[in-house]
């Protein structure tokens, strides 16, 4: 009904807020846009779900999460790829791993600070009923 709304919305709200702030950081602009597949080949052959911030953006627009976890599962896809792509002790590779660090560090802290447990729990069940 129009609460359910009004609750996904302020949710969207919420979930712009945060990905626009980890899009700005410097550190994370690797994690901004898809891996281009012609500069990176091999990809898609180590990582099965790509994922980077404006695909977050866009799922937000389109409504594809109806609660705080499912963003937040696809923003650890984001790191989590990060750092399977990236194995290696070459320097390149620790700076896209600590790079990953910083940004999972980063969004657990955020909703840690900013997210009320209770509004989540409101989202889970709107999420339970459809
Ligand atoms: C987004 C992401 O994880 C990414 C983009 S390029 C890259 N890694 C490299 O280009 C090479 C350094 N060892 C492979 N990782």
């Amino acid at each position: 009904e129009e609460q359910e709304e009004d609750t996904l919305r302020e949710l969207r709200l919420f979930l712009r807020s945060v990905t626009e702030r980890l899009a700005l950081d410097r550190r994370f602009k690797a994690f901004t846009k898809p891996v281009d597949i012609e500069e990176v080949p091999d990809y898609c052959t180590v990582v099965k779900q790509p994922m980077d911030l404006s695909t977050v953006l866009t799922k937000i627009d389109v409504h594809s999460y109806v609660t705080v976890k499912e963003f937040l599962h696809d923003v650890d896809l984001i790191w989590k790829n990060a750092l399977e792509y990236n194995p290696d002790s070459n320097p390149t590779d620790r700076q896209i791993r600590h790079r990953a660090c910083a940004l999972k560090d980063t969004v657990h802290s955020i909703i840690r600070d900013e997210l009320d447990e209770d509004f989540e729990k409101i989202c889970q069940k709107i999420r339970e009923s459809r």
